[in-house]
């Protein structure tokens, strides 16, 4: 050894770690670990939606975009497709039986109203006995926190379900401990309490209300083209603390299409995905058809309209759910 040799550095303070040991431990991780561990919540496209441990995955958009039913759908089909996960739900708008009086529409594919208003007769039996056997069998797996709705009271309520994951349904009107002066620092400190809930190993799962922003024309407006990362800056720890970041924006000229923009992907390319939104079903569907662009002229809207009436054809017999 050569007096020019640099010495190795003692680390007795213990704030630091040393390249060379993160480099080991990383090293036998590459060549011989375990991918991340990521819960399937859809088939398609949905498939790739990041839901899983250590994970923040934000869904926002404007009133009644439907990010409480895609974020039930992501729930349902989430419990279904994974045999073991436990999810528990922290829904602040609407109970349970709302909740799953829509999924119930989704799975036997009889419209929403007819359900809310228990309009049910002989000929809805089949696929409703399909659908009530579906919810059946994950209702055990999945829970409903019960107010108050702060997060002492949502942690607690996790650790004694043993919950994998957690949907929060909207964050904006969840308390977290301790003072927080405004709105704005409140949200700052829920995310950062989430975002430790997911450090410590949950799925989290968190719907945000989103603020107007200028359209085009420089109106305040929830327009899809306006919507994005800055429509969450009402906390810009939501947009840091999470690690995927989606904005429903249903199509301003095709009221069923909807847009999934996916503006934050922290750990892979962002991938927007189209979907059809059955409002009266309640569902979700990803599909990759182009969404129709606004007719010019009036043959062209003759056109388009001929089109709409040739697609919905196959739909019109509202025979099934989605068992
Ligand atoms: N029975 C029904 N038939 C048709 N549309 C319905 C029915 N019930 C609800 N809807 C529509 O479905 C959508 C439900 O959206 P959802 O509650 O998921 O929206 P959201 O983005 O969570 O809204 P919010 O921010 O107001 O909670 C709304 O647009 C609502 O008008």
């Amino acid at each position: 050894m050569t007096d020019n040799q640099p010495q190795p550095v003692a680390n007795n303070s213990g704030k630091w770690q040393s390249g060379s040991d993160v480099f080991a431990t990383w090293r036998d991780d590459v060549l011989t670990g375990q991918p991340p561990t990521l819960y399937r919540v859809g088939e398609g496209e949905l498939s790739q939606i990041e839901i899983g441990p250590k994970l923040v995955t934000l869904f926002g958009g404007a009133p009644g975009a439907g990010k409480t039913a895609f974020t039930m759908q992501c729930v349902v089909d989430g419990l279904r497709l994974n045999p073991e996960l436990r999810w528990c739900v922290c829904n602040i708008e609407m109970p349970p039986s709302v909740l799953l009086d829509r999924q119930l529409a989704r799975l036997s594919g009889i419209d929403a109203e007819s359900i809310r208003y228990r309009r049910l007769d002989g000929n809805h039996a089949d696929r409703l006995d399909q659908a009530l056997n579906t919810l059946e069998a994950i209702a055990d797996r999945l829970c409903f926190v019960r107010p108050p709705f702060d997060l002492a009271n949502i942690a607690a309520a996790c650790d004694a379900f043993g919950a994998d994951v957690l949907t929060l349904d909207y964050i904006q009107r969840i308390t977290p401990p301790g003072q927080h002066g405004d709105r704005r620092g409140s949200v700052d400190a829920t995310m950062n309490y989430l975002r430790q809930f997911a450090d410590a190993g949950v799925a989290v799962v968190v719907v945000a209300a989103v603020s107007r922003q200028k359209d085009k024309q420089g109106r305040s407006s929830y327009a899809g083209d306006s919507l994005s990362l800055a429509s969450f800056r009402e906390s810009s720890e939501l947009e840091f603390g999470a690690d995927d970041a989606f904005i429903l924006a249903p199509d301003a000229n095709d009221a069923e299409t909807v847009h999934m923009k996916h503006l934050k992907a922290r750990h892979t390319q962002p991938r927007d995905v189209l979907l059809r939104f059955d409002r009266q079903r309640q569902s979700f569907t990803p599909t990759t058809a182009t969404p129709p662009a606004k007719p010019d002229g009036k043959l062209q809207a003759a056109l388009a309209n001929l089109w709409n009436q040739t697609e919905a054809a196959p739909d019109d017999d509202n025979s099934g759910g989605e068992q």
